[in-house]
């Protein structure tokens, strides 16, 4: 019998929260966690951030650059978010895919609903609620990485962001760190083990049938 596990079909997981929630952290221990996860790498017209590392974090590029990648379809999402443009690459995407890995999205609303129309099944969307807006401003403000402006405009965009909730798959508050990292952990497991992704079980089912007893 093979122990190979492929071909199988990725998951595109989708992670949105309002900003300050805390998705950037739950997707990093994810990543750190699971060697066949890829990030997609979005590309922005927003600034750097001090302790942000270009192309780690995100591509920057000129609202330019960003604009002929538009003309080119080089994105699989792209949305205005806080009054800057994002967008997902498409061929890093297609790329893991390809070799039977997944791929992880810290994006908005906007961007998910792109996805799951284009993909409707590999994507599975992930919203996560802070406890209250009063902690969703007190982390914003302890992570001291935005101006008092940008930090105000966050919190005001947060309800508009939380009104699209309803359009996820799975919904949950991240209060205690731990226990929502084991939450997003075990939605991406399950999704994982779906049967349809893991193609390579038909013919296994078939070898196992035709095993000698
Ligand atoms: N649609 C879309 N949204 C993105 C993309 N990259 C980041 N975002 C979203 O843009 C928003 C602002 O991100 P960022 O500037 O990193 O701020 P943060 O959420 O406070 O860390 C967040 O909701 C991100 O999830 C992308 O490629 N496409
Ligand atoms: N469960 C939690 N409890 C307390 N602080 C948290 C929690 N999750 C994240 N944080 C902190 O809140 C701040 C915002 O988190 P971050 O992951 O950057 O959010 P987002 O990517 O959604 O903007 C960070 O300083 C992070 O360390």
């Amino acid at each position: 019998m093979s122990n190979d596990r492929t071909p199988r079909r990725g998951v595109l997981l989708i992670v949105a929260s309002p900003s300050g929630a805390g998705k950037t952290s739950l997707c990093r221990r994810l990543m750190a966690d699971h060697g066949n996860l890829e990030l997609s790498i979005s590309m922005t017209t927003r600034g750097i951030r001090p302790g942000e590392v270009a192309d780690r974090d995100y591509h920057f590029v000129s609202p330019e650059e960003f604009q002929e990648l538009i003309d080119q379809d080089a994105f699989l999402e792209w949305a205005d978010v806080h009054g800057s443009r994002y967008g997902s690459p498409r061929a890093p995407i297609d790329k893991a895919l390809e070799e039977g890995r997944d791929v992880l999205f810290d994006i908005d609303w906007q961007g998910a609903a792109q996805i799951a129309e284009k993909c409707p099944e590999d994507a599975v969307r992930v919203f996560i609620l802070p406890p209250s807006l009063q902690e969703l401003r007190r982390r914003l403000v302890t992570r001291s990485q935005d101006a008092d402006e940008v930090i105000e405009r966050r919190i005001n965009n947060a309800k508009g962001e939380i009104e699209h909730s309803d359009m996820f798959d799975y919904v949950f508050v991240n209060d205690d760190f731990d226990r929502s990292y084991s939450e997003l952990a075990h939605i991406y497991h399950a999704e994982r083990s779906r049967r349809f992704r893991n193609v390579w079980v038909e013919a296994y089912r078939d070898d196992l049938l035709q095993e000698d007893v």
